[in-house]
């Protein structure tokens, strides 16, 4: 990728306030004192467009080759969406949940079966999101073996997706953007110590049976 855009759209996602220290929980009611908001992308259409720029860039450093384009629901629909504009490959949309109304798909737009897919996400955690999202999208026969995200917490998800036998890549670490805030100066060597620090103690293992986090009574996300 290239290191100058790299910078740029780090310094872009922290400028937008995509990057919160505080107290936060998770959907799996984890509390976490770093939250990745990107969702916040979509009100801004160059950062929007720089994130399609460096998922494209990943395509064609790994020779990914693919038909169509899904965003994992929702955070990712837009990002998917200035990709597809950017490679002028089609995409389709996954719905969360099925209408019982109209043709009842979950999975909207053109395709065919055997058709390649390849996955957006805006962020993730345990993987959870791509691998529902790549469930559903084999049940209507697509063929999902790569998904790119923009932030990757690196609290297991990526192994727990490629368990899932796909093949994943990701614009950031969470550790690669706290790092990039020391060096400009914007928080302490500790504030990044103690984020990355809670990070490693709360990677989900493969070998753990279930995600089973204490739900908040208020979820904040
Ligand atoms: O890797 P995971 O453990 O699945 O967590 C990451 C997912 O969580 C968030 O979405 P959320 O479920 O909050 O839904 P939204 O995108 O509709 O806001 C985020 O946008 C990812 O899709």
């Amino acid at each position: 990728m290239d290191r100058t855009e790299l910078e740029s759209f780090m310094d872009n996602l922290y400028e937008i306030g995509c990057v919160k220290f505080g107290e936060f929980y998770l959907s799996t009611g984890l509390k976490t004192p770093v939250y990745f908001d990107l969702r916040l992308i979509v009100s801004h259409p160059k950062v929007l467009q720089q994130a399609g720029r460096l998922i494209k860039q990943i395509i064609e450093q790994n020779n990914i080759n693919f038909d169509i384009i899904c965003g994992v629901p929702y955070g990712a629909f837009a990002v998917a969406t200035s990709l597809s504009i950017q490679t002028n490959k089609p995409m389709v949309f996954k719905r969360k949940e099925i209408k019982d109304y109209g043709c009842k798909k979950m999975v909207e737009g053109v395709y065919k079966a055997g058709d390649s897919c390849l996955l957006i996400e805006d962020v993730v955690v345990y993987g959870t999101s791509i691998n529902e999202t790549s469930q559903t999208l084999r049940e209507y026969k697509l063929n999902v073996t790569h998904a790119i995200s923009i932030l990757d917490r690196e609290q297991g998800g990526c192994q727990l997706v490629q368990d899932n036998q796909i093949n994943f890549y990701s614009i950031l670490k969470a550790s690669d953007i706290l790092k990039h805030l020391v060096n400009r100066g914007k928080i302490s060597q500790a504030k990044m110590d103690e984020t990355i620090d809670f990070l490693n103690k709360n990677v989900f293992k493969a070998s753990q049976s279930s995600i089973s986090f204490t739900k908040p009574v208020v979820n904040e996300l």
